[in-house]
């Protein structure tokens, strides 16, 4: 794994705009920080022009719906196209009520760089049946086909996460294993891994090869953390991710 390229970032400490959401707005913005980004939520509309141009990188979460967090969505997702920004969606629980499919339909009228969702949530935006419960993935068949057909539906990457993360951009796309049981349990690992790919795509190559690596990357990090205790994962994760990454790669598992 190109583990130099992350201490490339983390020496840069890109600033990553996140619209969240409010059960784990803390949560993203402690991952972001011990991974050697720097976090910054928005909460009013009036500001997202101002603030999206400070920033490096944007993710948008539909986590927390009510018309104030929409309006500041919209807001956000139109400056960032206008300023060329990076920008990645995280479609929580799309298939779960008609004013979040109402909603991302909107935000996806325009390009967006990459979408980071489950199974079900990649399956609803992919136009296939989807069985999601809430914010939690359900049993979907052929998950690499529903990524690609993801990607190739809104014309950008998709990173569909869960026990294997896959990677696509339409045309080509990798399966990667790693992370941790527990990870599905924790909530918000999925914000996490949303608002940590935004930070990647800051990445001096190529966008889908960033994809690649920081979804590796996040769920290497989310093996070291697993020491068999759930309530330790969340700590445990925010401390591998602080950790230098050479020390990193020596302690996990690499790609190459
Ligand atoms: N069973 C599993 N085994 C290993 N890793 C997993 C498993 N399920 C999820 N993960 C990892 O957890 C992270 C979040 O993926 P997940 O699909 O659970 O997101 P999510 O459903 O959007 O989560 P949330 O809504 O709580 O933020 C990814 O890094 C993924 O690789
Ligand atoms: C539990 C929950 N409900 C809406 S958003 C959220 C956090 C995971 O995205
Ligand atoms: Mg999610």
């Amino acid at each position: 794994m190109e583990v130099q390229l992350i201490t490339s970032l983390q020496q840069r400490r890109p600033l990553v705009l996140a619209v969240t959401n409010f059960i784990t707005a803390g949560a993203v913005a402690n991952c972001l920080s011990a991974a050697g980004m720097s976090p910054l939520m928005p909460s009013d509309p009036a500001e997202a022009a101002e603030l999206v141009a400070l920033a490096d990188a944007v993710v948008v979460n539909i986590g927390s719906v009510g018309a104030e967090q929409a309006a500041l969505l919209r807001a956000v997702v139109t400056a960032a196209r206008q300023l060329k920004k990076p920008l990645v969606l995280d479609p929580v629980a799309v298939g779960a009520s008609q004013a979040r499919r109402q909603l991302i339909t909107e935000l996806l009228a325009g390009p967006v760089t990459l979408i980071r969702g489950n199974a079900s949530e990649i399956a609803v935006l992919a136009g296939a049946a989807s069985h999601g419960h809430g914010i939690d993935a359900g049993d979907e068949p052929n998950l690499a086909q529903v990524a690609a057909a993801c990607a190739k539906r809104h014309a950008c990457l998709v990173v569909l996460s869960g026990p294997v993360d896959y990677v696509s951009d339409g045309q080509h796309t990798k399966a990667l294993p790693g992370g941790s049981p527990l990870m599905p349990k924790v909530v918000g690992t999925g914000d996490m891994l949303s608002a940590f790919l935004a930070g990647c795509l800051t990445l001096p190559m190529a966008p889908l090869a960033a994809a690649e690596l920081g979804t590796a990357y996040f769920g290497q990090a989310g093996v070291q953390a697993d020491d068999g205790q759930l309530g330790h994962w969340l700590s445990n994760f925010l401390t591998v991710l602080a950790q230098a990454p050479h020390d990193f790669g020596k302690a996990v598992q690499t790609n190459d």
